[in-house]
C-alpha cells in the first residue's frame, strides 16, 4: 500500500499540554542525573535471542565497571534465567554494596511475589512496578476504567510494601520502590498525577532521605511527540506532584522518532532527577535511551557524567557480544566511523585544528590556564575514549593533500613542505581513483615509500647513496685580503642499476656538488629549486629529514626557476648533510625513470670521457676500495704515465695490477708482501704517547720495528724513520670498512711524505692495505708506503755513490 496522500486521515497528531509558563527552556543541565541501565531488562526482553546467564554476567560486570549505581537486571517472573541470574548474583555475592539491583514486575501478586523471593537476601533492591494508565491501553489492553487502573496500582503496591517488609524482617534486605504508570507520555497529565498521589500514599513511607524516596517513573513508552511535548509533561508533573522532596522523577524515554537523547535532556531541565536506558540505545523497537550518548553530551559540556568510558572499544566488545546486535558505523561517539574524516576540507580543518592546539595548549600550559578542546568537526577528544587519533583521518577519492599529509606525519614522522604534499597527494589520489577504495594507513606509507625510494632495498631507486664524504676548499678568484666563499666537493660511492661508481662533483653546497657529479657522470642535468629540512625524533635517537624539488636546467636561471616540470625526492639519516643527498637522489630517481644512463667504462683508455672518477670506479668495482680524492688524483697520473707508450689505452686487468704493485696493496693470505706478524702497543704513562713494537715483513722480508708516537702508526713512522737516511712523515689517512658482520673489513690509505738526507726535496707516495683488526691495517698501509720510499732512498744513494 502507498503512503496516503492526507495521512490525516489515518494518523491523529499528539494532544500537547497547555503549559504557558514553562520554564525548562531557560534551564541548563549542569549535574549528570541518577542513571538506572535497564540493559539487562528492557533492552534484554527486546533480543530475539535473550542474554543467556553467563552473557548477563559478563553484561553486568562491565555496568559495575562503568561506575552504574542503580541496574535493573531482571524481570524475575519471566523466566528461569531471569529469577536465577538474580539469586546468582545475589548468592555468589557480585553485587558491590553501592550498588542497587531494581527488578520489574507487573500489577500481578503471583508474579511480585516471585520477584520479591528473587531479591530475598541482597543488600539493597529497588522493586519497579507498572501498570499502562493511557487511555488506550485502559481501554484495549486492560479493558479498566480509570477508577480500575489505579485500584491496581494502588493494590499491587499495598501488596509490594507487605512482602517487602515481610523480606527485609526476614533477610534484612533494604527496599526502594519504584512505580511506572505505563504510557505515561500517552495518559491524561492529570490523571497520571492522580494515580501516582494514590501510589505513594499506598506505599505510605517515601521520605527526604535518597534511600527513602520513592521513584516515579515516567515513561515514554512510545515516543508519540516531540521532546519539548515530553519536557512539558515533565515539568507539569514535577510541579503538581505532592511532596516534590519525596520523590525521584525517573524518565524512561524511547526513540520511536528518534529524539530520544533530546526528550532525555529537556526531561532533565523540566526536573527529572533520573534516566533510565540502555547503552547504545538497544531496547524495545528503535532503542531505549541510549546512557553513552547522554554522558558522553554531558561531558563535552564539561560536566562529569559519574559513568566511565574511557574504554569504550571495550563497553562495545561486550554490548555487542551480549546484545548479539551491531553499533551502527555511524553511532554517536562509539560507531567506528565517528572520529574518521574521509572529506579533504574537513581533513584539512582537522589537521589546522591540532596544529593550532597544540601551539594553544603549550601556551595554556605555561600560563597554568585549562587546556581547553577546541577542533574542527571533532566535539570530543577520542583519546578521552581510549581510541587514538590514528583513526580519525581516513583517505579516499574524496580527500585532500592535508588529511593525507597528516597520516604522513603521524605514521612516517615527516612534516612534508605544501608543494610536496600536493605532488604526493596527486599520486595518492590517482590509486584511490583506479582502485575506488579507501586507502589505507599502510597504502599510504606504502606508496609514499616507494614514490621517494624511502625504507631499505625494497623500495630503492636506480641511484643508490653508499657512501659519501664533503670536503670544503675556497673558492677560486680570491683577491688580496677579499673574504673568499668556500666550495663544497662531492666524493661518493652510489650505486647506479645496481653497479657501483664512484661520482665527484663541486659547488656551493653539498647538494649543487652532488648535481654537479650527477651531471658529469650521468648525464643527469637538475637544479635545485626547494629545499627544506628537520628533524625527527629526538636526542641520540633523532635523523634529518630533507625534502628537495629539482627541476630540469634549461641552461637559463629564469627559465629554469619557472619549469612546470619538476621532481620531488625525500631523504632521511642520521647526518643533515646524508639526508638532503639522499633526498637528491630520491628526487633524481624520479626525473629518470627508465631513461637509460651512460654506461660504466670497463676499458679505461685516456680519452677524454675517461677521468679520475672511472679509474677510481674500476677499482672500486674490482677491489672494493673507496679511494680518497688526492689518492684517485695521484693514481690517475701513474695510469697515465703507465698508458703512454699504448697511446692512452690500458687493460682493466693491467690498471688493477698497477694499483697492487704501486701501492703495495696484496691482499692474499699465503707469503704476504706486507704483513703484521705480531706487534705490541703501550701507552707510555700519562703522556698520551704509544710505543710500538712488533713483527713485521715488509716486501716479503720478516722485519723487528720499534718506535715511539703520539699512536700507532705515528710510532710506526717512527721505528721506519730508524732505519731510513732521510724521514718519512704521515700526511693524509683515510680508512673505510669493507662488507658487513663478521665478514667486515678495515680499507687503510696512508699518504706519506718523505724528505731526503740533508733536506733534499719532499715526495709524497700512498699505501694501502686490508685487515680484519684496524690497527692492523692502518700499520700494514704505513709499511707498504715505506716499501716505496725504501726504493727510492736506495735508488738515491746508489747515484749518490756513484757521483
Ligand atoms: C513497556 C514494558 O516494557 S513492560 C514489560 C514487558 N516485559 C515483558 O513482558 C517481559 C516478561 N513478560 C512475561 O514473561 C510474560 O508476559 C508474563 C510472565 C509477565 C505474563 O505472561 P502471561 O501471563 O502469559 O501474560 P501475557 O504475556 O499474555 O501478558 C498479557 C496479560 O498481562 C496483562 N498485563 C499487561 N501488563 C500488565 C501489568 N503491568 N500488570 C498486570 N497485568 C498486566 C495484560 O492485560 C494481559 O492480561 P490478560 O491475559 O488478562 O488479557
Ligand atoms: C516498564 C516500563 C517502565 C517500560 O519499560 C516502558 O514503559 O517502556
Amino acid at each position: 500500500m502507498p503512503m496516503l496522500a492526507d495521512p490525516s486521515i489515518k494518523y491523529k497528531p499528539y494532544t500537547p499540554l497547555n503549559l504557558p509558563d514553562r520554564q525548562w527552556p531557560a534551564k541548563i543541565n549542569r549535574a549528570p542525573p541518577i542513571w538506572l541501565s535497564t540493559d539487562l531488562r528492557d533492552g534484554n526482553q527486546a533480543l530475539a535471542n535473550p542474554m543467556t546467564i553467563p552473557q548477563k554476567m559478563s553484561f553486568f560486570e562491565t555496568l559495575v565497571k562503568c561506575g552504574f549505581k542503580e541496574i535493573e537486571v531482571s524481570y524475575p517472573a519471566a523466566s528461569d534465567t531471569d529469577f536465577n541470574f538474580v539469586r546468582m548474583l545475589i548468592e555468589e555475592n557480585r553485587v558491590p554494596d553501592d550498588v542497587w539491583l531494581q527488578v520489574l514486575t507487573p500489577a500481578r501478586e503471583d508474579l511480585i511475589k516471585r520477584t520479591v523471593d528473587a531479591v530475598a537476601g541482597s543488600k539493597r533492591a529497588i522493586i519497579h512496578m507498572y501498570n499502562a494508565t493511557s487511555c488506550l491501553f485502559r481501554t484495549v489492553v486492560f479493558r479498566n476504567s480509570k477508577e480500575e487502573t489505579l485500584a491496581l496500582a494502588v493494590k499491587h503496591t499495598e501488596i509490594i510494601r507487605k512482602l517487602t517488609e515481610e523480606c527485609t524482617a526476614k533477610y534484612g534486605t533494604q527496599f526502594r520502590y519504584e512505580y511506572s504508570p505505563e504510557t505515561f507520555s500517552q495518559t491524561e497529565p492529570e490523571f497520571a498525577l492522580e494515580v501516582c498521589e494514590a501510589v505513594k500514599k499506598a506505599w505510605g513511607k517515601a521520605g527526604t532521605a535518597y534511600d527513602e524516596r520513592i521513584i516515579f517513573n515516567l515513561p515514554a513508552t512510545v515516543e508519540i511527540g516531540p521532546p519539548n511535548h515530553y519536557a512539558d509533561l515533565v515539568e507539569h508533573f514535577s510541579r503538581n506532584i505532592s511532596e516534590r522532596e519525596k520523590i525521584f522523577i525517573s524518565l524512561h524515554p524511547h526513540n520511536d522518532r528518534g529524539t530520544g537523547i533530546a526528550a532525555a535532556e529537556l526531561g532533565q531541565m523540566a526536573g527529572a532527577d533520573r534516566v533510565e536506558g540502555c547503552l547504545f540505545g538497544n531496547g524495545e523497537r528503535t532503542g531505549n535511551v541510549d546512557l553513552v550518548n547522554l554522558a558522553l553530551n554531558l561531558y563535552t559540556q564539561g560536566v562529569h557524567p559519574k559513568v566511565d568510558f574511557s574504554d569504550i572499544q571495550a563497553v562495545i566488545d561486550v554490548v555487542t557480544a551480549c546484545n548479539d546486535l551491531p553499533v551502527h558505523p555511524r553511532h554517536p561517539y562509539a560507531g567506528e566511523l565517528v572520529f574518521t574524516a574521509f572529506s579533504g576540507s574537513h581533513q584539512d580543518a582537522i589537521k589546522k585544528g591540532f596544529e593550532a592546539q597544540r601551539a594553544r595548549h603549550a601556551k595554556a600550559r605555561a600560563q597554568g590556564e585549562p587546556e581547553h578542546w577546541e577542533m574542527p568537526y571533532l566535539p570530543i577528544d577520542p583519546a578521552d575514549l581510549g581510541s587514538t587519533y590514528e583513526a580519525v583521518i581516513r583517505v579516499n577519492a574524496q580527500s585532500g593533500k592535508g588529511g593525507i599529509a597528516y597520516l604522513v606525519q603521524q605514521h612516517l614522522g615527516l612534516d612534508m613542505p605544501r608543494k610536496l604534499q600536493v605532488a604526493f597527494y596527486a599520486v595518492i589520489q590517482e590509486i584511490a581513483d583506479r582502485e575506488a577504495r579507501e586507502m589505507t594507513v599502510e597504502d599510504i606509507t606504502t606508496a609514499f615509500r616507494k614514490t621517494f625510494h624511502l625504507g631499505g632495498s625494497a623500495y630503492e631507486g636506480r641511484l643508490n647513496l653508499k657512501s659519501f664524504r664533503i670536503s670544503a676548499e675556497p673558492a677560486a678568484g680570491g683577491v688580496d685580503g677579499e673574504a673568499v666563499d668556500e666550495r663544497r666537493q662531492f666524493d661518493g660511492t652510489v650505486s647506479v642499476d645496481g653497479q657501483l661508481r664512484v661520482l665527484r662533483g663541486d659547488g656551493n653546497g653539498p647538494l649543487s656538488a652532488l648535481l654537479d657529479a650527477l651531471r658529469t657522470h650521468l648525464q643527469i642535468d637538475l637544479s635545485l629549486r626547494e629545499y627544506s629540512e628537520h628533524t625527527i625524533g629526538q636526542d641520540q635517537n633523532a635523523k634529518a629529514a630533507s625534502f628537495v624539488e629539482l627541476v630540469p636546467n634549461s641552461g637559463d636561471v629564469k627559465e629554469t626557476r619557472a619549469s612546470t616540470e619538476s621532481y620531488w625526492g625525500v631523504g632521511i639519516d642520521a647526518d643533515i648533510a646524508g639526508s638532503g643527498l639522499r633526498a637528491v637522489l630520491s628526487a633524481a630517481n624520479n626525473a629518470i625513470g627508465d631513461r637509460p644512463l651512460p654506461e660504466l667504462k670497463l676499458s679505461v683508455g685516456f680519452n677524454a670521457r675517461s677521468g679520475q672518477a672511472d679509474i677510481a670506479t674500476a677499482i672500486l668495482n674490482s677491489l672494493k676500495l673507496e679511494l680518497p680524492r688526492r689518492l684517485q688524483a695521484s693514481f690517475f697520473e701513474a695510469v697515465q704515465r703507465a698508458a703512454h707508450g699504448s697511446g692512452g689505452e690500458i687493460s682493466y686487468d693491467a690498471l688493477v695490477g698497477l694499483f697492487r704493485e704501486r701501492y703495495g696493496y696484496y691482499d692474499e693470505e699465503e707469503n704476504p708482501r706486507f704483513a703484521v706478524k705480531s706487534f705490541k702497543l703501550e701507552h707510555l704513562n700519562a703522556s698520551g704517547r704509544a710505543k710500538l713494537s712488533g713483527e713485521f715483513i715488509i716486501n716479503g722480508k720478516p722485519v723487528s720495528l720499534e718506535g715511539e708516537g703520539n699512536g700507532p702508526l705515528s710510532a710506526a713512522v717512527e721505528a721506519v724513520n730508524r732505519g731510513l737516511d732521510g724521514k718519512v712523515s704521515i700526511r693524509e689517512y683515510a680508512e673505510h670498512s669493507i662488507g658487513e658482520g663478521s665478514e667486515v673489513k678495515a680499507a687503510s690509505y696512508v699518504e706519506v711524505a718523505y724528505e731526503g738526507p740533508g733536506g733534499s726535496p719532499k715526495w709524497t707516495t700512498w699505501g694501502v692495505a686490508i685487515d680484519s683488526d684496524i690497527t692492523a691495517s692502518g700499520l700494514k698501509a704505513v709499511l707498504a708506503a715505506t716499501k716505496a720510499v725504501e726504493l727510492a732512498d736506495e735508488e738515491a744513494r746508489r747515484t749518490a755513490g756513484q757521483k
